[in-house]
């Protein structure tokens, strides 16, 4: 366990522009805490406006429970003697600029790459983590998998963690002498200030889509949300981004990083071209050199680009780095394959947005040699954006022989409301080859039950989950689980 470290509050709050503090500056603080329920004597509170309940309110809790301080955008009615109070214009984001410096700084210390974009961070952040301990560097990778400092699994809990959190994980890896972290960007923490404070080497955009319109509300957000991330990289950091996205170039618009670019499909300072893609590998051209990948689909042709990209910026040789790239496979739940005895394709995807599906599948059709069956089992997350659900539907079965609608995470809302939603996506012709079958462990058993010789079954949406949220509880669930066991059933 780590020794919990204490600060003089006015040495942590040296970053922060205008703030107006309460009481005395000269108190230790032993830890920054945002949710009112874990304070503990000398921590400092922090009162965060969120999307359920505004933090504010807990103040008076918090000052029970023995917080030394109290950063707000407001002061309570009734002050606290011995309290100190810091109001500052947004809580959110001075709190990224304290826990950078309570934990003493760690992303200045270390060579930080941020990685953002609808799709494709796990990915890229991932390949990156793996490239550089390859290279020989010790390093730490943050994302919606797991966290890692070298061979060390930390849990994850979010994409990008609170600003608190993800400050002492980097302070972690300092520790550990790590010298490299790849790190996911999602567009939640750039909107809610959780990278604020952190000094980034370089930062990568793969792509932007539909997605978290519930949280966003409308796509010109969410598109200033993922900009915001290049906004904020400092002048001796890079910036690449896809030249094929329609959005890559606003992305850096305002950035005083160094643009540089990678494509498919123009000019770029790192271009790529498939000379070919099979179910056994992908061969490339990567900047005039020819190279083969385990890793496949066109989308990976991208990621794998923009991981070469990065790792030249960062100044490793481009032929060792492609050299130990050829050598990488995909990331848990991330286009996994498994083959039967009788020779059926079972594929575990994360796709859960409807470009992602759309790519996986399109991957799929481009692999297929021709007569077998493509069979598609899919379900959307529950309190995550609507819009999504018919157009996933739809896109299965535009590229399917055969759909099967079923649950995902429903979380808080009925898993038969979602799947109606999905329903509705689907073409009145397409009709026939649809079935909904709410329970997913009966839906992929279904797709194996149905499935000859040949056939590619795809299971999207969950990748790596290894639980089924339902109503605030995680229920053990595993996709790969259930599509082995299928698989043994088959062979019995
Ligand atoms: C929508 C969203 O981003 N929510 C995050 C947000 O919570 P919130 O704004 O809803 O918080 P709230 O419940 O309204 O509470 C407001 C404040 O009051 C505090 N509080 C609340 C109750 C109380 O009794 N006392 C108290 O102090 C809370 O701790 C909080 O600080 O702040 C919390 C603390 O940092 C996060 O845990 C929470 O993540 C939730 C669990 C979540 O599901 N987030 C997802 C959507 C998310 O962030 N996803 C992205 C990835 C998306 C992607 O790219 O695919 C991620 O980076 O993981
Ligand atoms: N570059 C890409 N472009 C489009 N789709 C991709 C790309 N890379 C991966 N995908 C698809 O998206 C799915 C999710 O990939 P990945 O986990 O890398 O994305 P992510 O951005 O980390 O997602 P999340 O927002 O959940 O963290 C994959 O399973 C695959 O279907
Ligand atoms: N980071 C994404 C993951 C979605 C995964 C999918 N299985 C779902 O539950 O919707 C989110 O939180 O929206
Ligand atoms: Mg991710």
């Amino acid at each position: 366990m780590e020794s919990t470290p204490e600060k003089i509050l006015s040495d942590i709050l040296i970053g922060v522009a205008g703030a107006n503090v309460t009481g005395s500056d000269i108190v230790t603080i032993n830890s920054i805490i945002l949710d009112s329920r874990k304070v503990l004597p000398g921590s400092l509170f922090v009162a965060l406006r969120g999307t359920q309940t505004d933090g504010h309110q807990y103040i008076g809790t918090a000052t029970e429970l023995g917080a030394t301080a109290i950063l707000c955008e407001e002061l309570p009615e009734k002050l606290s003697d011995n309290v100190t109070y810091i109001q500052v214009g947004d809580s959110a984001e001075a709190m990224g600029l304290i826990a950078a410096a309570f934990y003493e700084n760690p992303s200045q210390k270390l060579t930080l790459v941020g990685v953002t974009g609808t799709n494709g961070k796990t990915s890229v952040a991932t390949f990156l983590f793996q490239l550089f301990r390859a290279l020989g560097y010790r390093c730490g990778l943050i994302s919606t998998v797991q966290n890692q400092v070298e061979d060390e699994v930390i849990p994850s809990t979010h994409t990008t963690p609170d600003a608190v959190a993800l400050n002492q994980l980097l302070s972690q890896m300092q520790k550990k002498n790590c010298s490299h972290v790849f790190m996911e960007v999602s567009s939640h923490a750039v909107a809610q200030h959780r990278i604020a404070g952190l000094h980034f080497a370089g930062g990568i955009f793969t792509n932007i889509t539909h997605d978290h319109l519930d949280f966003h509300k409308t796509f010109d957000n969410y598109i200033k949300a993922k900009k915001g991330f290049f906004d904020q990289l400092p002048k001796t950091a890079f910036a690449l981004v896809n030249l094929d996205d329609r959005r890559g170039a606003v992305m850096v618009q305002n950035t005083k990083a160094k643009v540089e670019t990678y494509s498919l499909q123009t000019l770029a300072t790192f271009k790529g071209k498939i000379i070919s893609d099979t179910l056994a590998g992908m061969h490339m051209d990567i900047n005039m050199q020819e190279v083969w990948f385990r890793v496949i689909g066109r989308f990976n042709a991208y990621n794998l680009l923009s991981v070469y990209g990065a790792a030249v910026l960062l100044g490793e040789k481009p032929e060792s780095v492609l050299t130990e790239l050829s050598n990488l496979k995909s990331p848990p739940g991330r286009f996994e394959q498994f083959h039967s005895a009788d020779n059926i394709v079972g594929i575990v995807d994360y796709a859960h947005t409807p470009d992602a599906l759309e790519n996986v599948l399109e991957t799929i059709n481009h692999l297929r040699s021709g007569n077998e069956n493509v069979i598609t089992v899919v379900g959307c997350g529950g309190n995550r954006d609507a819009e999504k659900r018919p157009k996933m539907a739809a896109i299965a079965c535009k590229y399917s022989n055969r759909v099967i609608l079923t649950s995902d995470n429903p979380r808080y809302e009925d898993p038969m409301d979602i799947l109606e939603q999905m329903r509705k996506g689907v073409p009145p012709l397409d009709y026939k080859k649809t079935s909904v079958i709410e329970d997913r462990h009966e839906a992929i058993n279904r797709a194996f039950e149905e499935a000859n010789p040949d056939d590619i079954i795809l299971i999207a949406g969950k990748g790596h989950e290894n639980y089924q949220e339902i109503k605030g509880v995680k229920h053990h669930f595993d996709d790969k689980e259930v599509l082995l066991e299928a698989f043994a059933k088959r062979n019995s």
